[in-house]
């Protein structure tokens, strides 16, 4: 029998400093996401980053904390509640990381007598540190405890015309009666060295040059080809206007070059340069999260408005609107029937 997983990163339990501090544990020792070998990964991780960040990522957390709990997980939850109303399929959804695990997933699904589940990671475009290892642990899971589960993944979505078509039209709904002078497309960012390592053919990857927007079986897993092809897909849609548009990468860690720009610095720029009523749309993400209403629609306002703009609007995550929700019943329903996948 058929199911369906949705798989996303996962939040800690509580916002405070006990419980986001092995969450982040958990996160950062990942070697998709920290990549040096795991001594070193030990040391930067437990001996200097843990010393601070887990009061500093504890009190972000509090600022967004809903009373049902963390925004990313509730809002992932009523998603998987309204997809289960669409499908006859059991649904169950599972985290990469903290108490929510995809093993428990998993055996939710084996106990409704599911034996071939489709794995949703639920981001647009392929990273190490998102759809990757949420991919890599969904299969090791299986592996080590449902040796008789078949698995097979819904590939990035990224440029699905279906999925250009819903999130322009969240797009435009939420741009309605706001004049804006610019739309800035921020993405979740990754350091310049994992998408070399991404990178197949191992040489097409210039990080500088222009070889995303030149064609390359490297694209398959280039995050920052994936996300260009977003903005200009989602630009092309809406008939947006070239110079009033442009994408940028938020959330880097210190250390490493991240890919670049940076977003904190479009919001120093933006208003210098005349840009002063700003709409920012978050297209990494499916679900809002802390890196979404915290670090862009709280401090992200904060400085942008500091720095001399006027207006500023976050716009919402597709979260479990109904045409996403929809859609992906559209994906899933097809796959059970025929058992292809929509896009490759
Ligand atoms: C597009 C999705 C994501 C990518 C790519 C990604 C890369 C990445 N993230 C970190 C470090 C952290 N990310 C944190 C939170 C977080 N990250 C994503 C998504 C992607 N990360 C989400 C959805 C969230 C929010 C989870 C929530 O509970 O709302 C955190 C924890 C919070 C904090 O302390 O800032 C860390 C740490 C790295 C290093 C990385 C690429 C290498
Ligand atoms: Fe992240
Ligand atoms: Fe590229």
């Amino acid at each position: 029998m058929k199911g369906v997983l949705l798989l996303n990163l996962g939040s800690p339990d509580s916002p405070t400093p006990k419980d986001v501090k092995p969450y982040l544990d958990e996160f950062l020792m990942d070697e998709r996401v920290i990549d040096v070998n795991k001594v070193l990964r030990n040391i930067l991780v437990r001996g200097i980053i843990l010393q601070t960040r887990p009061k500093k990522s504890a009190e972000a957390y509090s600022k967004i904390w809903w009373e049902e709990g963390s925004p990313l997980i509730v809002i992932s939850e009523r998603f998987t509640e309204k997809l289960k109303k669409h499908t006859s399929m059991p649904v169950a959804l599972g985290m990469r990381y903290g108490s929510m695990t995809i093993k428990n997933a998993m055996q939710e699904l084996k106990d409704k007598g599911v034996d071939d589940v489709m794995i949703v990671p639920l981001y647009p475009h392929y990273a190490m540190s998102s759809f990757e290892t949420v991919v890599v642990k969904a299969m090791d899971v299986q592996k080590e405890f449902f040796p008789n589960m078949k698995l097979t993944t819904l590939p990035a979505f990224y440029k699905n015309p279906d999925y250009i078509k819903v999130l322009s039209e969240s797009i435009s709904e939420a741009l309605e009666g706001f004049d804006y002078d610019h739309i800035l497309f921020s993405y979740h960012g990754i350091p310049e060295r994992h998408i070399k390592k991404s990178d197949p053919t191992k040489y097409h990857c210039k990080i500088d040059g222009s070889c995303c927007f030149t064609n390359s079986v490297a694209h398959h897993t280039c995050y920052r080809h994936q996300v260009y092809d977003t903005t200009e897909l989602v630009k092309a849609e809406l008939g947006l206007i070239e110079e009033k548009v442009s994408s940028s990468f938020q959330s880097r860690l210190a250390g490493d070059p991240w890919l670049k720009p940076y977003t904190d610095y479009e919001f120093e720029r933006f208003p210098k340069e005349g840009k002063k009523k700003l709409a920012v749309i978050t297209p990494a993400f499916v679900s809002d999260c802390l890196e979404t209403l915290e670090e862009i629609a709280m401090e992200g306002k904060e400085q942008f408005l500091e720095a001399g703009g006027t207006d500023y609007i976050h716009i919402p995550c597709l979260n479990d609107r109904d045409s996403w929700v929809e859609l992906m019943a559209k994906w899933v329903n097809n796959w059970e029937r025929t058992g292809t996948l929509p896009h490759s």
